[in-house]
């Protein structure tokens, strides 16, 4: 069953009158990773702010778990159903790994022991502890993003939206990357969605779509799976 369902979604940004968005259907399931590909200009970050709750969608439905985004409490959506992971990572410079984390799990209203609970999302994307005590300046591109991802998953979303998670990053550490991305889909069963112009990346997720013109059309299924 899918998580989150866009169906004949069109966007025309405040003030212009190009479709950047035409007529956009597909239905996004837990447990795979998906890519979408497009060149630039093409409405990938539009599609994203729609997809992330950033923006309202006002031609056309987007539903998640059977609800509509544009009606339900948006806030809510973004801080506890849907994670994001950017190219550049967005973390805060100043604090460390594990303080990046625990302010997020704070943020988003997390209870329990947060400290104990933040060091092992880090565990689990790889950082270990000693990694997770340094500013995150001092730490690799690579590692820097594996926080982003540990920041991403830190409020136990459904579904992980990531924008050019490995633009930053060199051919190894991509790799290392997607692993773990495919871990989150196929271990715990999240959504991942992916919006990359890597064509190494593009060959290594479940499905792939692409971005065209404003249309969004099916290039092709993984066949490992
Ligand atoms: N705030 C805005 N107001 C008006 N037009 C916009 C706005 N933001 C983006 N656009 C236009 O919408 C179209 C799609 O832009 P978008 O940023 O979604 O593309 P993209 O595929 O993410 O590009 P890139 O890969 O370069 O980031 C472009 O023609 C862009 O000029």
């Amino acid at each position: 069953m899918s998580v989150l369902e866009l169906n004949d979604v069109c966007y025309t940004y405040a003030g212009t009158t190009k479709q950047v968005l035409r007529n956009i259907h597909i239905a996004f399931e837990n447990g795979k990773v998906y890519g979408i590909m497009g060149k630039s200009g093409a409405g990938k970050s539009t599609l994203l702010s729609l997809i992330s709750g950033l923006d309202i969608c006002r031609e056309g439905r987007i539903t998640f778990q059977g609800q509509d985004v544009a009606t339900c409490n948006r806030d809510d959506y973004r801080a506890r159903k849907i994670g994001v992971i950017f190219q550049g990572y967005n973390l805060l410079t100043n604090a460390t790994a594990l303080e990046n984390i625990e302010l997020a799990m704070q943020i988003s209203g997390c209870k329990g022991n947060i400290k104990s609970r933040a060091l092992e999302l880090l565990a689990s994307v790889g950082v270990t502890k000693e990694m997770a005590k340094r500013k995150v300046l001092k730490l690799s591109g690579g590692e820097q993003q594996r926080v982003g991802i540990a920041r991403a998953i830190s409020h136990d979303p459904d579904v992980v939206i990531a924008d050019e998670p490995t633009g930053n990053l060199d051919h190894e550490t991509q790799d290392v990357i997607m692993n773990e991305l495919k871990k989150l889909a196929h271990e715990q069963k999240k959504c991942v969605i992916i919006v990359t112009h890597a064509r190494k990346v593009a060959s290594d997720v479940d499905e792939l779509w692409g971005l065209n013109g404003g249309k969004l059309s099916f290039i092709k299924h993984q066949n490992k799976m």
